[in-house]
């Protein structure tokens, strides 16, 4: 049986990785393998998960070049043969899964929040029709890329029996000229990852009512996240806080959204998130249908005495 190879340059998903490949392993055989491109940290910590790590060290493989990334893991999968890739299905990773899957002839699935694997096939569930339905679906065939969506799966823990090898690339010149590397600035914030979310929607009165909001995420140990519209319309937030189908897909523990109807295209976006909790002053509001915990109330009077109680 061919090997699954797994591939994420964020070290927290390539553990959780990890944890999706030892499930198809254990069901239908084949090695685990991982590669890890200029990352000699990664490789310590993957190997340290009981991981066997191939360390590609190679300038010339750019990661923010999908295209040059696709080619170094098409040449790692032949010479470890491997028939199944796992990626993580953020913004990086989407590009990749599609644009690797093109270059070794492979099905291509991305977007999976859960696996079973059925006999041969590795059953995957992905929301479909734009959040309305889950997808069940598989690919028919030997050679598969899998994109994982991040968080729904643990990472997997240290465990003994890892081990770090060498492994050359040779990969064509990026057509994609770096020309510089700038820290986000310190007001962008990774939703995707973050365990507990505060979602604002339209039904916030004022920019200024976002302070509370955000004070409330960080009592809670969360981030700050909102609906499209808050941040495309009314520029109140950076587009990468927005949750959606033009946002991000998001699998926090807690979720509690405030001032926020319930359109499909952003409940696509939570559905998954292990508890969610809404707070709107319209009983008929369909958020109230998909919460956990719901209560038809002022958002602003319940963000107030959450932050007082929580002081
Ligand atoms: C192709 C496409 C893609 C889209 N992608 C996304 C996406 O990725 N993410 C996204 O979010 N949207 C997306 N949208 C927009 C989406 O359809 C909705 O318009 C949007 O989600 C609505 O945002 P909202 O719930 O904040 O606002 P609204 O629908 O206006 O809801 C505001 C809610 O606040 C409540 N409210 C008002 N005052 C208070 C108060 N004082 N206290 C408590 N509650 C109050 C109201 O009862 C209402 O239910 C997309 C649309 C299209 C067509």
């Amino acid at each position: 049986m061919a090997g699954i190879l797994i591939y994420s340059d964020k070290d927290k998903l390539a553990r959780e990785l990890l944890t999706v490949a030892g499930l198809i392993a254990d069901a239908r055989g084949g090695e685990v393998k991982v590669a890890c491109i200029n990352n000699a940290s990664q490789c310590q910590l993957l190997s340290a998960a009981g991981a066997r790590v191939y360390k590609i060290e190679n300038p010339a493989v750019l990661p923010a070049d999908a295209a040059n990334v696709a080619m170094a893991l098409k040449e790692a999968c032949g010479k470890l043969d491997c028939s199944i890739v796992l990626l993580s299905s953020d913004r990086r990773g989407r590009e990749l899964a599609g644009r690797l899957a093109q270059v070794l002839g492979a099905g291509c699935l991305t977007d999976i929040s859960a696996v079973k694997v059925e006999g041969e096939q590795i059953h995957c569930q992905r929301n479909a029709l734009g959040g309305a339905t889950v997808a069940t679906q598989y690919i028919d065939g030997e050679k598969q890329v899998l994109a994982i969506v991040p968080r729904a799966f643990a990472p997997a823990p240290d465990r003994d029996g890892g081990s770090i090898d060498e492994l050359q690339v040779e990969v064509p010149p990026s057509r994609i000229k770096l020309l510089e590397f700038r820290a986000k600035d310190s007001s962008s914030a990774n939703i995707e990852e973050a365990s507990v979310l505060v979602v604002a929607g339209q039904g916030l009165n004022s920019q200024e009512d976002l302070a509370a909001v955000e004070s409330l995420a960080k009592k809670l140990g969360g981030e700050l996240a909102c609906s499209k519209p808050l941040a495309t319309d009314k520029k109140w937030l950076p587009e990468d806080r927005v949750i959606g189908l033009s946002g991000k897909k998001c699998q926090p523990d807690l979720a509690v959204l405030l001032g926020i109807s319930g359109q499909v295209q952003f409940t696509v976006g939570i559905r998954d998130a292990r508890v969610i909790v809404a707070v709107n002053s319209d009983e008929n509001a369909y958020i109230h249908q998909m919460a956990d915990y719901s209560m038809v109330a002022d958002l602003h009077q319940v963000v107030k005495e959450l932050n007082n109680v929580l002081a």
